[in-house]
């Protein structure tokens, strides 16, 4: 037995107690809580007769690197601050790792508020929370360290009304090398309290991102639940990169006050540049209500049941509702094990495929863009072994952090951190994470062809992201098309060598040359200073009516996935009737639709920009200028009248929101076609279906 931490400190007061690492000097007593890979319980601590509170964590259960976990452990046992949860010490035994923590008798703020506040806390209740909070951010954070992980759940209570940040440390190293979402039960968390630039994962994050997970927590401690809650994980990714932040908008939340709506507003901006650190969140109007540890003893804890009672009672009461709603459960994961089996959901996050639509060859020029672009969305282990010299993507990311530096002068480079007003590129990054283009990859035979069989034939050589099913999935591939993880890292490496020019497994569209081929994972400065001016020919509609089969097009999508250069007009292949449902079924319907409208906004961003650097160059030129050089010299200037730019501007940004319309529309049709899929009930094409048409005009 191995153990750390044997002198740790008593809570930071004078008085230093020495913990023991022997298994046999601790009596477990009941369970009080469980996490991924670690259940809590409630101990007795024999030679000191004080009750902690022991994590056990399993490394069976987990894939992490003992030494990862120790580090993290010793990491707990170095903390010093009254809001974050310490270890005292922490030692090993046979496969399991114990961490020996304060006891905090209130449990978390999620367990309190499922017990007695379902719909949440009032207000006072929560400013006093989460001032304490900040507090313990505001320690980690100019620690250098970034918590990651903030959220009800994490927010415990102890039996005086005591507040800690709790579940820093070994889990959040666990996080890292995604052990969390291994195991599928209701416990694994959802990205709901995800920062939009750790799912986009382009350019590493920093302590900015637990300040998004504050907002989000202050919602959920507003409601008793955090926003997005109810959806599945993919479509919570989705959401926050689409979707505007959310907020306390609704009829209920108008008994908040001001103050509490503008704090929480400051927190959930996309942009982490424009969050406020946790110190400067203190000074926010919105806690001067804050209140002392006794008042939330009162109003949280009075007449609580015994913290093992309670979670028994949740535990006991989850499982009947599961018993209860057996029947429906059990048909929403057989839907849920189609929709992964057959790779159509739009959960399925294609992140191979999509990087190697991307990279077409040459683009992977450092060892994070491509290689790493789906192992970069969550697993920071092996990203931080990819990353160049220089870049952390590690934990401590936030060494960066400097407690004097207000809100204006930032940790990461503005350049690298996807900005609100840049909504091609997050459709971009959401689309690189959420939109399922597997149909767009496949072998030369089948790449100019419009052969729907063909097509799904060769289904199964679309690589599949191994790291989102350890991540999310809720089921593993199987037979009908999709990929082992065995087979598909063996694909990965398969992308990988031909990114590097190791011969080309798949075929290249000639028309994407590697010069006009992208950078993807570049800012968006640089995908301003892109040298190939693009293409742009032709937009299309999707308006409510009917299938227009007939006018099926030979599929482009394929090149135009590349995104920056535009060939020709993206057009969709439609299915012949017969072919409908199959195509359905296969998802590549579904895919096209998503890359075209993909294709689509990432034409009108460009249209966008170069007509802003026209207006910006105080000229109007006809025709689509050139992005590399959109500054016509004065002779070749044309008297257009700059209104007509613009005219056209404001209409291009209205075709933004129909373009936010059209996406969710895609995926409603595509969820319920899912479903009836599963349940056997298409036979032929789908209603849903029945009613898109497209056409190639220009979207209105
Ligand atoms: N020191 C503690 N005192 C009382 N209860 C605790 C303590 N630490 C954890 N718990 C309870 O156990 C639950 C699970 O613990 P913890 O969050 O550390 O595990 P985890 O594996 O990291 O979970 P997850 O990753 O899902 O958040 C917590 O939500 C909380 O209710």
């Amino acid at each position: 037995m191995t153990g750390t931490g044997e002198k740790a400190a008593g809570g930071g007061g004078a008085e230093r107690r020495k913990y023991p690492i022997h298994v046999d000097d601790y009596e477990l007593y009941e369970e009080i809580g469980q996490g991924v890979s670690a259940i809590v319980y409630r101990a007795l601590c024999k030679p000191l007769d004080e009750v902690v509170a022991v994590k056990v964590l399993d490394f069976e259960r987990t894939n992490s690197d003992l030494n990862n976990i120790m580090r993290e452990a010793q990491t707990m046992i170095l903390i010093d601050h009254p809001n974050v949860v310490k270890a005292h010490c922490s030692f090993t035994k046979d496969q399991t790792l114990w961490v020996i923590m304060p006891y905090m008798a209130g449990g978390s703020c999620l367990h309190i508020m499922k017990s007695v506040h379902p719909t949440g806390f009032e207000e006072a209740v929560i400013a006093t929370v989460l001032r304490e909070v900040l507090r313990g951010l505001e320690y980690l954070h100019h620690h250098g360290h970034i918590h990651r992980d903030v959220k009800a759940g994490n927010i415990l209570v102890d039996s005086r009304g005591g507040i800690k940040l709790g579940d820093f440390g070994v889990s959040a190293c666990l996080f890292d090398s995604g052990d969390r979402q291994r195991a599928r039960n209701t416990f694994v968390g959802t990205p709901c309290w995800m920062a939009p630039e750790v799912m986009e994962q382009l350019h590493g994050y920093d302590f900015r991102a637990d300040i998004w997970s504050f907002g989000i927590t202050a919602l959920e401690l507003a409601h008793g639940h955090a926003p997005f809650s109810k959806y599945p994980p993919m479509k919570v990714l989705l959401m926050t990169l689409q979707n505007a932040p959310p907020g306390l908008d609704y009829e209920r939340d108008k008994k908040f006050s001001r103050n509490f709506k503008q704090m929480i507003a400051m927190c959930l901006v996309k942009d982490p540049s424009k969050r406020p650190s946790a110190k400067k969140l203190l000074k926010q109007p919105f806690f001067k209500q804050a209140r002392s540890t006794d008042f939330i003893a009162r109003k949280l804890l009075e007449g609580l049941p015994g913290l093992g009672a309670r979670y028994q009672a949740l535990k006991e009461k989850d499982e009947s509702l599961m018993a209860q709603k057996k029947m429906s459960d059990g048909k929403k994961e057989e839907i849920s094990q189609d929709e992964y089996k057959r790779g159509i959901s739009s959960w399925n996050f294609d992140m191979d495929d999509l990087r190697s639509q991307a990279s077409l060859g040459t683009e992977c020029e450092d060892s994070i863009s491509c290689k790493d672009s789906d192992a970069s969305f969550f697993d920071l282990d092996s990203l931080q072994e990819q990353a160049p010299e220089g870049l952390n993507m590690s934990r401590d990311f936030s060494m960066k952090y400097d407690a004097d530096i207000e809100n204006d002068v930032i940790a990461n480079d503005k350049s690298t951190v996807s900005s609100p007003d840049q909504p091609a590129c997050l459709l971009r990054n959401a689309s690189m994470r959420g939109m399922p283009i597997n149909g767009l990859v496949k072998k030369d035979n089948c790449m100019e062809s419009n052969d729907l069989e063909c097509q799904e034939r060769h289904s199964d050589i679309i690589p599949t992201s191994s790291l989102h099913e350890r991540k999310f999935s809720l089921s593993s591939r199987s037979s009908d098309g999709l990929l082992s993880s065995k087979e598909s890292s063996k694909l990965q490496s398969n992308i990988h060598n031909r990114d590097k020019g190791n011969g080309a497994p798949w075929h290249v569209s000639d028309e994407t040359s590697p010069e006009a081929a992208p950078k993807l994972h570049k800012s968006a400065e640089d995908h301003d200073d892109r040298s190939k001016p693009p293409l742009i020919r032709g937009r299309f509609k999707v308006i409510p009516g009917h299938v227009d089969f007939d006018k099926a097009q030979s599929p482009g999508l394929q090149k135009c996935h590349s995104m920056q250069t535009f060939s020709r007009l993206p057009s969709l292949s439609i299915p012949s009737s017969a072919e409908a449902a199959s195509s359905i079924i296969g998802g590549s319907f579904y895919m096209q639709l998503y890359s075209v409208l993909q294709t689509n906004m990432l034409q009108r961003e460009q249209i966008l920009h170069a007509m802003k650097q026209l207006s910006g160059c105080d000229m109007a030129s006809p025709g689509v200028p050139s992005m590399a050089s959109p500054c016509i010299p004065s002779t070749s200037r044309s008297t257009s009248p700059s209104a007509s730019i613009s005219v056209d501007r404001s209409m291009l940004e209205a075709a933004h929101e129909k373009e936010k319309e059209l996406m969710n529309e895609i995926l409603e049709l595509q969820w319920r076609s899912d479903a009836q899929a599963a349940k056997g009930a298409i036979k032929g094409a789908p209603y849903d279906l029945c009613r898109l048409r497209f056409s190639s005009d220009l979207l209105a």
